[in-house]
């Protein structure tokens, strides 16, 4: 899996680098400045072909530093290239100081202020490119003055004919990297947050905040360059695998050996004997009653399609004859009270469970997931399930390590309000319009916006909360999807960027999302194997479908994704 890393990580990784004496700081950076030009050639390959006009925006650190050295690389091309610098560039870091240095042998610099800007664009028009090299992982706190203001100006870029689109250093300048979070909160280039950058290159692996909140829609795509130091990442994970965060993907060996695609005798003896379907697993699935058994039959069908040898859909009798009438490889069984599933729980082949998905309330409802959780095997909770446990304590005293809690916003934010509030409060009081005769609440605002610092708190941070107060494994939904263990360990799975899939939200995916997952651990998956494996695969079956899609199209997508998947 694609490690994520935080701010703090990189830099460790860039100071374990340099401390090796293998490479020096200003090598790195020449490769970072290189790869963005290398980035923006791979994606424009118009730019190759003859000279054009950039403007570049340079900060007073080393993100200002990689764009001295995309300058000086443009320039050396025969570009048109105009560097704004914020700051006093006298005062800039050693390393971005001598590429300062470097370009002011031949090229200018005027102070980054909105006049100067404004200015310059009235006397040229717009340039081909924009470089947005004003901060990176060091942004601390919001952006603000004549700097913002340019930014905002650069919003919408590269959507006219003849405009030119904004390339951002490693980062939008003010995306916290941790969060996704954009710190300040007003202005032109806070509202327009999907229009900013049309490419961002980053340096060795990605970071959180690229993926998470408003990260993918201000980066616009993503690009990450090689510049040599990964032989030195991780040596902060030591003994801190708690703190690492991964991008959910799926291999085949996740399916086991329902995707053994070896011929069949080496398959043999790769799994030390015959396989049956009981070494599959026996899912089992608890329906809602009469009316309200469809979300649990399209968990069962996206359980079977994964690959659970057996799934069994637990009924309470009135709703047998519906559901009778819509399955087929799907069993079911009668289960007309908690103490009917007790007695089925009896058999120990049934080595996973889902409830929640049409469940319904009341206290019956609530002993049917009281019975679930004391069977103590591998559990998907979902759906009605969860707001039975926001609302019984005893009910999530008895979750355990093995449980899986799939809430989307709304359920996260009643099974844990506090930790919702933290991460939904508004970054910063409302603003107030600078022609306010309202004084005292404008400089609130402004001392707020002056406070505010960074890392913000991120739905990592939040999921891992959640997980360690629940005791087991919780998986947040969204376009962004957080998963994290008690321990700390997360992994992030974003359908953004070239995997954008936002047809997913449709009634009803949800619940093939926890059918998917479930299934994964009857074939014997970890629940973070599970989780992440299964939102992968939610995704990539919505993919494969395209617009349109309904929830009953998921599971039928699985074959078409597992087979390019083993090929
Ligand atoms: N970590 C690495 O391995 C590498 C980092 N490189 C570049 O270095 C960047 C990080 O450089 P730095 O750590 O110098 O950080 P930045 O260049 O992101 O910004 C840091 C400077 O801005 C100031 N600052 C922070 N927030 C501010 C605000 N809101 N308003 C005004 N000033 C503010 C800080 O006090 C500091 O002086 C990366 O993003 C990347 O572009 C590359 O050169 C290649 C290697
Ligand atoms: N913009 C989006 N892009 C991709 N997937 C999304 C997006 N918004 C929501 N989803 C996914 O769609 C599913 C919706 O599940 P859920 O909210 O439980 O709905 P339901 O109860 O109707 O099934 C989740 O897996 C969620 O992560
Ligand atoms: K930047």
């Amino acid at each position: 899996m694609t490690e994520l890393l935080t701010s703090a990580q990189m830099r460790a990784n860039e100071h374990a680098a340099i401390a090796s004496g293998e490479v020096t700081g200003l090598e790195l950076m020449e490769r970072a400045g290189r790869g963005v030009v290398d980035a923006i050639f791979e994606h424009w390959w118009t730019y190759r072909q003859r000279p054009h006009r950039a403007v570049i925006l340079c900060g007073p650190g080393n993100n200002g530093g990689d764009g001295y050295v995309v300058a000086r690389l443009l320039r050396d091309l025969n570009w048109d290239v105009t560097v704004f610098a914020l700051g006093d560039p006298e005062r800039l870091p050693p390393d971005a100081l001598t590429n300062y240095n470097r370009w002011v042998e031949t090229g200018r610099v005027a102070p980054l202020t909105l006049a100067n800007y404004d200015a310059y664009s009235d006397a040229h028009g717009p340039a081909d490119l924009y470089i947005d090299a004003l901060f990176g992982t060091g942004i601390t706190r919001p952006v603000t003055g004549d700097a913002w203001e340019v930014l905002g100006r650069l919003v919408g870029m590269g959507q006219g004919m003849g405009v030119g689109p904004v390339v951002a250093v490693d980062a939008p300048s003010g995306l916290c990297m941790d969060s996704g979070r954009l710190l300040g909160a007003e202005g032109a280039y806070a509202w327009g947050l999907n229009q900013f950058a049309a490419l961002t290159v980053t340096f060795d692996c990605p970071k959180v905040g690229h993926y998470l909140a408003d990260g993918p829609g201000l980066c616009g795509r993503l690009a990450v360059v090689d510049i040599g130091i990964q032989k030195w990442r991780g040596q902060y994970v030591v003994g801190k695998a708690a703190q690492s965060v991964w991008l959910a993907e799926m291999t085949p060996d996740d399916l086991g050996a329902r995707a053994v695609t070896l011929p069949v005798k080496q398959a043999w003896h790769a799994h030390h004997g015959q396989t049956h379907k009981y070494s599959h697993g026996h899912a089992m699935v608890v329906t809602g009653g009469e009316g309200h058994t469809g979300a649990a039959r399209l968990a069962a069908r996206g359980a079977l399609r994964i690959g659970a040898g057996l799934v069994t859909l637990a009924v309470p009798g009135p709703a047998m004859p519906e559901v009778a009438a819509q399955i087929t490889a799907v069993m079911m069984r009668e289960i007309s009270d908690a103490r009917a599933l007790d007695t089925v729980l009896e058999d120990e082949r049934l080595n996973a469970l889902c409830i929640g998905p049409g469940l319904g309330f009341g206290p019956a409802r609530a002993d049917l997931v009281r019975a679930v959780l004391q069977a103590k095997r591998p559990t998907v909770l979902d759906a009605d399930a969860l707001t039975l446990l926001a609302e019984h304590e005893e009910l999530r005293d008895l979750l355990h390590d093995g449980c899986i809690l799939t809430p989307h916003g709304g359920e996260f934010a009643r099974l844990f309000p506090d930790i919702a509030a933290k991460l939904t409060a508004p970054r910063l009081p409302k603003p107030s319009d600078s022609q306010s005769a309202d004084l005292a609440a404008h400089n609130a605002y402004r001392s707020a916006l002056a406070a505010q610092t960074g890392p913000a708190y991120s739905k990592v941070d939040a999921v891992r909360e959640a997980a360690k107060r629940a005791g087991c494994t919780v998986l947040l939904k969204g376009a962004d999807t957080v998963i994290a263990r008690p321990e700390g360990a997360a992994v992030v799975h974003a359908a953004v960027y070239d995997r954008a899939a936002p047809w997913l939200a449709t009634a009803g995916s949800g619940d093939v999302l926890a059918g998917i997952m479930t299934g994964l651990l009857a074939m014997g998956q970890t629940s973070v194997q599970a989780a992440a494996g299964a939102v992968w695969m939610h995704t990539e079956c919505a993919r494969a479908f395209g617009p349109g899609l309904i929830a009953e199209d998921l599971p039928e997508q699985i074959p078409t994704v597992v087979k390019a998947l083993v090929k």
